[in-house]
């Protein structure tokens, strides 16, 4: 089984050459180089530029480099998917995605500028009818045409669009996050939870990823460095987890078990689908701690 951990996944401002250099050496799994809502509009034009020569000069060693473009029927829309594209980063993040038309027409655009196939497609679950059409949208992802790959909260235009409040236990953000959730994993996407805005506080952006993880969210969007460390720590498997997984399959390598759709071990029942859920883990593990040792040689 290969897993792509993508436990904390940070944005930078496009305008923001310091931060792009930075992010060089963060231990983030993922980068969103954004053109969208952190530059202003006369700076969308230098955004661009800043973005295409940073992906195109890499440096980023095994971090996920994605570019998160405006709109497409936005005046930047365009010309930031060709500038992205022209640069193959490892995916392109579509903001403000309503149905599953937006994803198609940015698909049909890619492949006809000739965008390689490994250049996937994100999108942003941001607005109303993105979680209406939540199910829709996510059913792409079983087409690889389409090229989605992978669902991102944008809880910040949500929390604007409906006018709900932003309190700390996210009561009227459940909902979408959990509807989100569901159609992601309905279409073997992988999802990511909405930013945590005030982050000089560590006590409340921990609860939030753990509230995140317990949800089912595969890792974190962030907007600060400081906010990489804690969310790595929370989006990873803990030591108890792993060694519970390995014990989970050895037990059902055991001879005496293998034709067994249900054993006992230490007291719990455990039926094959903790097999299958202990493997992921296990794999999330390994592939955690591969990107480690990489680290290591890249500095
Ligand atoms: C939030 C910030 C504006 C704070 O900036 P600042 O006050 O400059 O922070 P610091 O002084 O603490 O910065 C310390 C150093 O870290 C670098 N830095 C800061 N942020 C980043 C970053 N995101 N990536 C890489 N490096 C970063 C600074 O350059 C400092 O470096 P040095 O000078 O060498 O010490 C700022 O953090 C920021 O701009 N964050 C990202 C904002 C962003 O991208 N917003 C858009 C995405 S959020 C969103 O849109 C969600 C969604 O769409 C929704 O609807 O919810
Ligand atoms: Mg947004």
């Amino acid at each position: 089984m290969t897993v792509r951990p993508r436990r904390s996944v940070l944005y930078m401002p496009g305008a923001n050459t310091r931060a792009l250099e930075k992010a060089k050496v963060l231990p983030a799994d993922a980068l969103i180089l954004d053109l969208e809502d952190s530059v202003a509009p006369e700076a969308k034009a230098e955004a661009r530029e800043n973005v295409c020569e940073a992906v195109h000069g890499g440096g980023y060693g095994r971090r996920e480099l994605v570019i998160r473009v405006n709109a497409i029927e936005t005046a930047w829309g365009m010309d930031d998917l060709r500038a992205a594209a022209s640069v193959e980063p490892d995916a392109i993040l579509v903001p403000k995605v309503s149905s599953p038309g937006d994803i198609v027409t940015v698909a049909k655009v890619l492949d006809a500028i000739n965008a390689p196939s490994k250049v996937r497609v994100w999108a942003m679950m941001e607005t109303p009818s993105s979680i209406l059409n939540a199910r829709e949208i996510a059913a792409l992802g079983a087409d690889p045409e389409t090229r989605l790959s992978c669902l991102v909260m944008g809880t910040n235009d949500l929390l604007k669009e409906s006018r709900a409040r932003a309190l700390h236990d996210r009561v009227a953000v459940v909902p979408w996050l959990a509807m989100a959730i569901v159609a992601a994993r309905a279409y073997g996407l992988d999802i990511l939870d909405g930013v945590y805005n005030d982050f000089r506080d560590e006590i409340g952006f921990r609860a939030e990823c753990e509230h995140g993880r317990t949800l089912g969210m595969d890792g974190k969007t962030l907007i600060h460095p400081s906010q990489v460390g804690p969310c790595n720590e929370i989006f990873s498997p803990t030591v108890e987890e792993v060694s519970w997984a390995r014990k989970v399959i050895a037990a059902f390598e055991e001879p005496a078990n293998r034709q067994k759709g249900v054993i006992t071990l230490e007291g719990r029942m455990v039926e094959r689908l903790h097999l299958v859920m202990a493997r992921r883990t296990v794999a999330i593990a390994d592939a955690i701690e591969a990107m480690r040792r990489t680290e290591e040689e890249w500095f």
